[in-house]
């Protein structure tokens, strides 16, 4: 195996230290790169112990999630491991203007091996860095990593992808690695075995048989310190212009023939070119923003928001996706955050049978697929004749529950980086394809066509479809 850098742009922020380390970390203890150099850079003044330090601290948050949640321990050591440790310990810190060639330049001299380079910075600072690296000679096998929000709109994705285009031929799209986590987790993979390594599911996945489908990830947390970033993406680009339409692209795709970068990512760009808005924005979009509420004050208050902005905490969206498979069947797509009850589940709602026969009497609930993304869990609700009364009908719930993937999903993203892999990344059309299809929305709200409604944090938020 080569010998390989990773260089990480904008390595003294949050996104950094809180998930992209940690997968780092456990990638590294489950003995992949080994050897790995480990390269920090950004504007601020830190050295190589202040760096280590960091590292080593994230990589010991690994450790210590993985052994609270293997021994379930409550007060969890922290303490990476040696694999993770000897990555740490010879890590490098490069004092570094990620927007000027002559430092990217210096930055690239440094490297051994083959090269990732990871942007984990705003969007705008990503594309004055890629365009900065336009005056740089990559070496042959950079991979670019970019973390979400590709752009802000499908014009401005269009144009980072143009300006990445222009990377080639030292850097061909397959190696332009657009990270979504949410690919990574394995929940979200395993809706590829559940729907086409059995016979069971994938027959009936369609407008004749499915009424709808709801993909809700609703969160107890509020906005954590992130009003830097997240008051100018709010929930609508967060989560659901990215993750929640990943999880929509898995759920709808036709099966591929293989599970080849290609082949994938071509099936998964199929249903997303036709997926569009169900309606109008007016009747098929929400938003709202918490107030405060437990111990939570209101998302105006908090620290860093502007509230003229009017940013959302909490969107919904209907969609269709236009194919002759599921043309007719609404897919409802819902984020919030500081929301009482977490929920996070895609949840298939099947239509009636055709006939229930005379005689068989009771329990009227429409049978659900559900499929849980944290923790991990997967359930089958219909009914039977239950135990009583042999033709009273009881609903009945088959529930599997399985513990989480080898790797966390930013481990799961990196080791595609690593393994030159793209299968998991997020493909330049697709990135546009996800701005086209919000679109509407984020205009007709622009616009005040849509009113921004409130909810006070910890309780269920406002919804167009869940029971109120
Ligand atoms: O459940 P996970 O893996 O932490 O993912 C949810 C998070 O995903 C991130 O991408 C969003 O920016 C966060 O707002 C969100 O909380």
């Amino acid at each position: 195996m080569t010998d390989q850098t990773l260089i990480i742009l904008g390595a003294s922020g949050d996104l950094t230290a809180r998930l992209l380390l940690p997968g780092l970390g456990a990638l590294l203890t489950a003995g992949h790169v080994p050897g790995l150099t480990l390269i920090g850079a950004s504007v601020e003044d830190w050295d190589d112990a202040r760096w280590q330090a960091r590292v080593h601290d994230s990589f010991g948050a690994h450790g210590a999630a993985a052994a609270a949640e293997s021994t379930g321990q409550k007060t969890p050591v922290s303490d990476d491991t040696p694999a993770a440790s000897a990555v740490a310990d010879r890590a490098r810190w490069i004092r570094t203007d990620v927007t000027s060639s002559s430092d990217l330049r210096s930055l690239l001299a440094a490297t051994n091996g083959s090269v990732a380079i990871f942007f984990a910075l705003p969007p705008a600072v990503t594309a004055k860095a890629c365009a900065a690296l336009l005056d740089v000679d990559l070496p042959p096998g950079t991979r670019l990593v970019l973390e979400k929000p590709f752009g802000t709109s499908s014009e401005s994705a269009a144009e980072l992808n143009t300006l990445l285009a222009r990377l080639a031929p030292a850097v061909p799209e397959e190696q332009v690695h657009r990270i979504d986590h949410f690919l990574g987790k394995s929940t979200v993979l395993n809706i590829l075995g559940l729907r086409f390594a059995n016979r069971i599911f994938e027959p009936i996945l369609d407008s004749t048989h499915v009424e709808s489908v709801d993909i809700v990830f609703d969160e107890n947390l509020a906005l954590e310190g992130r009003a830097g970033y997240y008051d100018r993406a709010g929930a609508l680009a967060d989560m659901i212009q990215s993750h929640l339409l990943q999880i929509l692209a898995l759920l709808t795709m036709e099966a591929p023939f293989s599970l080849a970068a290609a082949e994938f990512r071509d099936r998964k760009a199929d249903v997303l070119r036709a997926t569009r808005l169900w309606g109008t924005p007016a009747d098929s979009s929400l938003r709202a923003r918490y107030t405060a509420g437990g111990d939570l004050p209101s998302y105006a208050d908090e620290p860093g928001v502007d509230p003229s902005r009017g940013t959302e905490t909490l969107a919904e969206i209907v969609l269709t996706v236009d194919t002759w498979r599921w043309a007719g069947v609404p897919f409802r797509l819902r984020s919030g955050k500081a929301i009482g009850d977490s929920r996070k589940e895609a949840v298939i709602t099947f239509k009636r049978p055709p006939r229930v026969p005379d005689g068989l009497h009771g329990c009227d609930e429409p049978d659900r697929l559900r499929i849980g993304f944290g923790p991990d869990h997967l359930a089958l609700d219909f009914n039977i004749n239950g135990p009583g009364d042999p033709f009273e009908l009881d609903p009945i719930s088959l529930e599997a529950t399985f513990g989480a993937g080898g790797l966390p999903p930013y481990g799961e993203v990196l080791r595609g980086v690593f393994e030159d892999d793209p299968t998991l990344s997020v493909r330049a059309d697709t990135a546009e394809q996800c701005w086209r299809i919000v679109e509407p929305v984020t205009s007709a709200w622009q616009a005040g066509e849509v009113p921004l409604r409130e909810y006070p944090a910890g309780t269920a938020g406002p919804s167009l479809f869940l029971p109120a």
